[in-house]
């Protein structure tokens, strides 16, 4: 984001008086009005970038304000620089210069060519146009035939004026010559405030592209910047009552107003910030539009506002410095206009790819990093199991190992041992002594204060878990309540250790109660074969499962592969429908061709009947026919049982179905008459009987067939009406909206017509109402003037009384003194 450089250039006075007035002071960038007396107005002091004095050059403007930005126009950023300010207050002097003193346009041009020349890694394309906006037209300054010349907008181009002439060139001197040659076309015209006042605004265009030399692998070889530098002399600002404008001159004047008045509000809303701003109402003017890239766009832009010191100016200039206030708020987006060329882009593209597949490349290493350490860690753990495992399975070998040895060291030691059998068989009993007894410890025991016995009764050994090494590591009651310090604790609530019926222990050959260990041994060893029993039979049940499971996958298999036979049947349903349709069709035909065969010999009523009715049918069938073989999911079709044509089908297949089994009974009938050769008058009554017969059901038949045909048709119609009707509404409601669309936009144009006079109306109101107050003032500076003169005037005539009575009394005197007559004169008499 870019600020617009905004600089103030005061030009020299063309006035005698406007050293005695309120004259405007510079003081480095800073600009005040002062009274004749030197003290400042103030609300009437304003700062900018640069604040130039009536001694400034066009040299020293352009290298303040302009220079940068032609250097950057030749690096590829947008510029524009131009000039703002009232008429006559040297807009055009400081764009154009003068014989002694080249303009800002001079010097750029001039500066560009020497910059290039400079750039020695860049080859360049200029290309130059001129152009003036004169009472809101487009006019090409290079050539005059192009008049009124549209302003378009593209995405390559970006805003441009269509159809002007571009001139390519190599050197300042030629664009220097181009610009003369454009000048002569320019509108100029004679005002009170200048003599060579500009009519129109004045767009002088370079176009700056440049292309970096190939030089090796450079990438910005293949780049193109394109950059356009605007340099603008607007006209001025001017009070139809100063310049004394009439008929073509107003005209321009109020043109010219007007587009400054618009460039004012683009410049009040582009102050306003980005968020208070709303719509820039770039498109109200050419001028705008063509700016609207330096406005707050993609430009470094410059402002060089001019102003004029007179004192008969200053409403003007205060004027032009609030505008230049303004634009000083102005924030730019500026930035190097690059187009890449396709092998640039291809380059690019490349380097991209190259850096993409980099990465991936990085990530998929990564990725394979990351598996294997993942896999390497599995296998640890998995390692770990295996340790672990057999580590157990050790263990229990190990077990296994010490309980077959204990096995035969206790079978051995049965019979040489006795009062260790004695001892075995008081075991039974010793749990029902009490504990003076001399209690003895059994040897497969749980680790001691695993367990917290439910309540202290030893009078039965215990059932789950085995028997503590001594009772003082088993809290009972008492114990508990000591240990507690007098807190009750239901021991009932506590658990007892669930008992372990598979385990081994090894044998303490010390240990008194071997024989014991034995029993239990037997035991486990019962336990363990009821345990494998258990398995067992918990094996053969889950191989029945599997076995009932694999029957009723069998029977699963058979199903679904019926159900893909039938799938197979139904996809092919439709087509053998339409099939045996087109055999119906056949066979009905066939029938008709009978019953026509019939018709040439005998029963003419009857068969005419019979025939109407089957062309009937037969139109039917192709109907029927034609549907079926357009209908392109027929089990859809089916499954709308509602449809007026499957309606229509069950109705027609009924009754064709009557038709058909009556004919062939008929038929038969017919047949067996003529066989039995009865007399020709019964069988002509019989006929006539079977004809009314026949007569009455097929015209029923076909009524219903007709009122069928006559719903559909109704229905039909209807439809048609009701669509027709919609479309009407539809093309209706669409002339509407065109007519509402049209009438919205005359209106959004009105409304903005109405806001741009309100707006100049006001701004002419605003205009006239400063004047009436600088009138007032002055009036009231003259009542000032008068009362000073007036009271001047009364002490003058009161000197000039007492004069005139000293004057008479010393005419006395000497009349007195002299007796001398002397004629007192006239004037002093009054
Ligand atoms: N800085 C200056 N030094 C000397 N003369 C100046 C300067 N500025 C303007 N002038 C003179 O003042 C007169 C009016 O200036 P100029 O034509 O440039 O005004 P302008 O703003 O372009 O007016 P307009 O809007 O009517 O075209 C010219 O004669 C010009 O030479």
């Amino acid at each position: 984001m870019e600020k617009i450089c905004v600089a103030v250039r005061l030009r020299p006075s063309v006035s005698e008086d406007s050293v005695h007035g309120t004259y405007w002071k510079i003081d480095n960038n800073r600009i005040s009005l002062h009274r004749p007396h030197g003290t400042p107005i103030s609300g009437n002091s304003y700062a900018f970038d640069h604040v130039l004095d009536e001694s400034c050059t066009n040299g020293s403007v352009y290298e303040l304000v302009v220079r940068d930005i032609i250097h950057a126009a030749v690096e590829g950023f947008n510029g524009t620089a131009f000039a703002y300010g009232q008429t006559s207050s040297g807009k055009t002097f400081t764009m154009n210069g003068s014989e002694s003193d080249a303009g800002v346009i001079h010097r750029a041009v001039k500066d560009v060519f020497e910059k290039i020349h400079m750039t020695s890694d860049r080859e360049f394309l200029i290309r130059v146009s001129y152009m003036e906006i004169y009472n809101e037209e487009i006019n090409d300054l290079f050539a005059v035939e192009n008049n009124k010349l549209p302003i378009h907008e593209s995405l390559e181009r970006g805003i441009f004026v269509a159809g002007l002439k571009e001139e390519i060139v190599t050197n300042a001197d030629q664009v220097l010559k181009l610009i003369k040659q454009g000048e002569v076309n320019k509108h100029f015209g004679e005002t009170n405030m200048n003599a060579r006042s500009s009519r129109s605004h004045t767009i002088f265009r370079m176009v700056i592209e440049s292309k970096g030399k190939d030089i090796g692998d450079n990438l910005s070889a293949d780049s193109i910047r394109v950059s356009v530098l605007n340099l603008v002399d607007l006209a001025g600002s001017e009070r139809i009552a100063k310049t004394g404008a009439e008929g073509a001159r107003l005209k321009e004047g109020k043109h010219i107003n007007k587009s400054l008045m618009i460039l004012g509000n683009v410049i009040n809303k582009l102050s306003e910030g980005v968020r208070q701003r709303g719509h820039i109402p770039y498109r109200d003017s050419k001028l705008t539009r063509i700016l609207q890239p330096a406005l707050g766009g993609n430009a470094k832009t410059s402002i060089i506002c001019t102003i004029a010191p007179e004192e008969v100016h200053i409403e003007e200039t205060k004027g032009t410095l609030q505008f230049a206030s303004r634009a000083k708020r102005i924030t730019n987006c500026v930035q190097v206009n690059e187009i890449l060329t396709d092998a640039a882009l291809l380059k690019r593209q490349n380097q991209e790819i190259e850096e993409l597949r980099r990465k991936l490349q990085f990530e998929l290493e990564r990725e394979k990093l990351q598996m294997e350490l993942q896999e390497e860690r599995n296998s640890h753990k998995e390692r770990d199991q295996r340790i672990r495992e057999q580590q157990m399975k050790i263990e229990s070998l190990n077990s296994l190992v010490n309980l077959s040895e204990s096995v035969q060291n206790s079978n051995q030691s049965r019979e040489q041992d006795s009062v260790k059998n004695t001892l075995r068989e008081d075991f039974s009993g010793s749990c029902n002594k009490s504990h003076e007894d001399g209690f003895l410890t059994p040897c497969f025991k749980a680790p001691p204060n695993a367990f917290v016995a439910k309540r202290s009764d030893y009078s039965m050994p215990p059932e789950f878990s085995p028997l503590p090494d001594a009772f003082s590591n088993v809290a009972d009651e008492d114990a508990w309540l000591k240990l507690n310090k007098g807190f009750v604790a239901d021991l009932d609530s506590l658990q007892t250790t669930p008992a372990r019926k598979a385990q081994s222990f090894p044998f303490n050959e010390t240990t008194p109660g071997k024989g014991l260990s034995n029993e239990n041994h037997k035991q486990e060893i019962q336990n363990l074969e009821r345990q494998l029993e258990d398995a067992i039979m918990e094996k053969n049940k889950l191989q029945e499962k599997h076995e009932e499971q694999i029957l009723v996958n069998e029977k699963l298999m058979v199903e679904i592969s019926d159900l893909k036979q039938e799938a197979r049947i139904i996809r092919e349903l439709p087509q053998k429908m339409s099939n045996s349709l087109v055999m119906c069709k056949d066979v009905y035909m066939e029938i008709l061709s009978t019953l026509k065969s019939v018709k040439d010999d005998k029963k003419p009523s009857t068969v005419k009947l019979l025939s109407s009715s089957s062309e009937i049918g037969t139109c039917l069938f192709t109907t029927l026919e034609a549907h079926l073989t357009a209908t392109v999911n027929w089990q859809s079709y089916l499954a709308m049982n509602d449809s007026p044509i499957q309606k229509q089908y069950d109705l027609l297949r009924a009754s064709m179905n009557d038709i058909m089994e009556s004919l062939v009974s008929s038929e038969a009938s017919i047949f067996d008459n003529e066989q039995a050769s009865d007399p020709l008058s019964t069988h002509q009554c019989k006929g006539c009987a079977e004809d009314d017969f026949w007569k009455e059901s097929l015209s029923i038949e076909l009524d219903d067939i007709r009122k069928t045909c006559h719903d559909l048709e109704k229905e039909l119609v209807s439809n048609n009406q009701r669509l027709e009707l919609s479309k009407q509404q539809y093309d209706n409601l669409e002339r509407e909206f065109k007519l509402m669309k049209d009438e919205r936009d005359s209106l959004r144009k009105i409304v903005s017509e109405f806001v741009q006079k309100l707006e100049l109306e006001k701004e002419q109101k605003e205009t006239a109402l400063k004047e009436l107050n600088t009138e007032l003032q002055r009036q009231r500076d003259l009542g000032e003037g008068i009362k000073r003169f007036s009271a001047a005037f009364a002490s003058r005539h009161r000197s000039f009384m007492s004069f005139n009575s000293e004057l008479k009394s010393k005419i006395e005197e000497l009349k007195t003194h002299n007796r001398v007559v002397v004629p007192v004169p006239k004037s002093l008499g009054c």
